[in-house]
């Protein structure tokens, strides 16, 4: 047999033109590509390529900064666009390149990443890599070939999964459906493996491997089948499904030729670029980024802040639902930590709960048996707040009640360390009243870190700020709250700070519209479902339990409680969500009954159930002059002043800037990402105009209401005409109030 001595193989490394860890297909990564492609042609010497990411990532997909400039270029969408070397181009180039190329795969390759690895003639990775088209996470599809060219690989079954739902597979997976065709073992290395496809591959015939050039392998009643089982699961597109029915249009051109099929995806891309709902889930997208952005650099070697937290000690004082929660949390995150409660058996439960969900992680396979023992060797329960001596971090989790509250950070304030930072989990309460607990030289250490329930899966986190917050103590737990894998937005101090005060006119309108309106529970559910909220007002009150919004009024004096009159009780007032717990003891989901019956019998005890006691309570506390309102007046009524109220936070500096309150809406609320938070939806969808003269209608009507008296800056923004984004973005807001003065 002739020998064969390969010619030489260019590795094209992504590192080298980006600093960016993502390696973003911005324009530097294209033209690195594009030239080095261009070069290796005119190299006789080169024999075939490799495309390498580096060690982190392959590619995590375009650069999304670049969206808005294609978005002007939506016109041009039949004859491609004017982007320098675009990825659609690019990876034509890649795949009928006359030299064979090898991606060499190392972690994500995702989005346009893919589309490149997709356009390669080998794709080699190692076993930590994941693969998937994510755009429609962003308000987009796949505008590169992917919809084309991922079908043709792993089937179209396969390809719409990953494309509708956006969901990555790991490199097993990948390898299962073909995506890749060798996964590195552990002891080989990545770039040698890829050398030697690269080498290999001199030799073979090109044309096979050129997936665009491929057929599909189903047939066409097979097609049929797959695609109408796929459009029947989808939401309608007035409900967000806009991105996933474009995108199963395009998926749907695959059995064309590939020049055909990727016309068809490029208009359906652009269709979506465009889109209201498109734009609106890439605003909740950089809304995070702008929430999260440093407000300053945290000490070095602050010990929360660690890369190996395995000896730091943290602690959460309550071992109820939300404590429970937050030190599943922190165990992950790889801290040591103390789970304190007063009651022997609140502590077991706690503990419990803790067993159960790491060995459901286990059995689920998201955790190895040796990690999981190593999270409960680090679980420390304890009865006495004395243990937490060494602690760096104590996170309050008791009952919402201030006195007990005050009352253990007076004694955390003795026992741990003076640099150990104290917060608590409050939904409601003042937290300079709580700091006032504690010694002056800890005020700076003491804020809210309020998560949502459940705590170990919610997202969100508002990083509360006392007066005496420090900037160091918000850049600490800014960092820490991202690394324990949660959306931190910083918020000003106020009875509910951003989020919980926005529900006081929610809470309190959808129980008016039963009283007011001819309305029954699951009725003016359904209008908030139909508008896309994740669950219906009653619902939702359900199961966090009718109890703790009670008991919440209790403490604003809203409700008479132990014999003492409801002092700061609003004249208009929805009397029957008091009376529902107080009288009925109907307390939620948990009880069997709240605003909806529910049986063990059907769906677990979980499924809301038209409650016959509670229409009768409805029609019993009826005021006069009730009348029908249409499922528009319903979400005026109620989610007019929420947005109001927002308006307000900014105002006073309770919030720093609009997209914030979004990012607590779509994260903590169930807001529909494809209407981008509801101050999104307000500059966007309602206008502030419209808004405005909503409210003041409202405000006629309702003269002792306080919620729908518009804001001041609702107004201004409306006599100069701009959103309330853009008076943010163009710095037309001076006032330095609340965090605004701090940050
Ligand atoms: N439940 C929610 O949806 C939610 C969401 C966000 C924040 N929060 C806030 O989190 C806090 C806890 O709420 P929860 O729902 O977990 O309540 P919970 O009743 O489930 O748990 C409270 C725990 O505190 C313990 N406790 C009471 N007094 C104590 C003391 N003196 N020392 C130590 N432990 C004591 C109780 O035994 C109980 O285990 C409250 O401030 C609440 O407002 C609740």
């Amino acid at each position: 047999m002739p020998s064969f001595t390969p010619k030489s193989v260019l590795v094209v490394d992504f590192s080298t033109v980006t600093t960016n860890p993502l390696n973003p297909l911005g324009l530097s990564l294209r033209r690195l590509i594009w030239q080095s492609l261009e070069n290796a042609e005119q190299d006789d010497a080169i024999g075939s390529i490799i495309l390498y990411g580096g060690p982190k990532n392959f590619s995590a997909g375009a650069d999304l900064t670049e969206f808005s400039s294609l978005e002007k270029h939506s016109s041009t969408a039949s004859t491609g666009f004017d982007q320098t070397f675009p990825l659609i181009e690019l990876v034509g180039k890649i795949e009928n390149f006359s030299k064979p190329i090898v991606a060499a795969i190392s972690g994500n390759a995702l989005g346009g990443g893919l589309e490149v690895a997709l356009s390669c003639h080998y794709r080699v990775s190692t076993l930590n890599s994941q693969f998937g088209l994510p755009e429609v996470h962003v308000g987009v599809i796949p505008g590169a070939g992917g919809t084309q060219r991922l079908p043709r690989v792993v089937g179209v079954a396969k390809a719409l999964e990953m494309i509708l739902t956006g969901v990555p597979i790991d490199a097993k997976d990948a390898k299962k459906h073909r995506l890749i065709d060798y996964v590195v073992l552990s002891d080989e290395s990545l770039l040698e493996v890829a050398q030697k496809y690269a080498e290999w591959a001199q030799l073979m015939p090109l044309a096979d491997r050129r997936v665009g050039q491929q057929q599909i392998r189903e047939s066409t009643q097979e097609l049929q089948t797959i695609f109408e089982f796929a459009a029947k699961k989808l939401p309608p597109a007035s409900m967000g499904g806009e991105g996933v029915r474009s995108a199963l249009e395009a998926v749907k051109a695959c059995s064309r030729p590939i020049t055909d099929g990727s016309t068809v995806e490029l208009q359906q891309f652009f269709k979506t670029l465009s889109g209201d709902q498109g734009k609106a889930r890439r605003h909740g997208f950089f809304a995070i980024r702008k929430a999260q952005k440093p407000v300053g650099s945290p000490p070095k070697n602050h010990p929360l802040l660690q890369k190996d937290v395995s000896k730091v000690k943290v602690a959460v004082v309550g071992a109820g639902l939300m404590g429970s929660g937050i030190c599943m949390v922190l165990l992950k995150a790889g801290f040591q930590v103390h789970l304190v409660d007063l009651y022997k058996a609140s502590l077991d439960k706690g503990v419990a709960f803790l067993n159960g969900t790491i060995q459901s992680y286990v059995q689920r396979g998201k955790m190895t048996e040796t990690k999981a023992q190593t999270l409960l060797d680090a679980l420390r329960p304890s009865q006495r707040l004395e243990d937490l001596s060494s602690c760096s971090l104590v996170v309050e989790a008791v009952i919402e009640d201030m006195k007990i509250k005050k009352k253990i950070f007076v004694s955390l304030d003795k026992i741990t360390p003076p640099s150990c930072i104290l917060l608590s989990n409050t939904s409601t309460l003042d937290i300079d009243e709580m700091a006032s607990s504690v010694s002056h030289s800890r005020r700076p250490l003491f804020a809210g870190w309020h998560f949502f329930s459940p705590a170990h899966v919610m997202k969100l986190v508002e990083i509360v700020l006392g007066d005496a917050t420090s900037l160091e103590t918000t850049c600490i737990m800014q960092q820490l709250t991202k690394r324990i894998g949660k959306i931190g937005v910083v918020v000003g101090n106020c009875d509910g700070f951003v989020g919980n005060r926005l529900l006081i006119p929610y809470g309190a309108e959808t129980t008016l519209l039963l009283e007011e309106g001819v309305a029954t529970v699951p009725a003016v559910d359904k209008a908030f479902l139909k508008f896309g909220i994740a669950l219906g007002p009653f619902q939702m009150a359900d199961l966090a339990g009718l109890d703790i919004g009670y008991n919440i009024r209790k403490q604003r004096g809203w409700v008479s409680s132990n014999g003492a009159p409801a002092k700061n009780k609003p004249s208009r007032y929805p009397d029957l969500a008091d009376i529902i717990v107080s009288e009925y003891k109907r307390l939620g989901q948990k009880t069997g009954k709240g605003w909806y019956d529910y049986d063990e019998s059907v769906g677990k005890g979980r499924k809301p159930l038209t409650s016959k006691e509670v229409d009768q309570l409805v029609q019993k506390y009826a005021k006069k002059g009730q009348r029908q309102f249409s499922e528009q007046e319903m979400i005026e009524r109620v989610l007019f002043p929420l947005v109001n109220e927002g308006f307000k936070c900014l105002e006073e500096g309770i919030a720093k800037q609009p997209s914030d309150i979004d990012v607590i809406y779509l994260h903590g609320y169930g807001w529909p990402v494809y209407r981008g938070g509801p101050m999104w939806w307000a500059d966007n969808e309602v206008g502030l105009m419209y808004l405005l003269k909503r409210l003041e209608d409202f405000s006629a009507q309702f003269p002792e209401t306080p919620y729908y008296v518009p804001s001041e800056l609702l107004n201004k923004c409306v006599t100069l005409g701009v959103t309330v984004e853009d008076y943010f973005n163009l710095g037309l807001f001076q006032g330095q109030v609340g965090i605004r003065s701090k940050l």
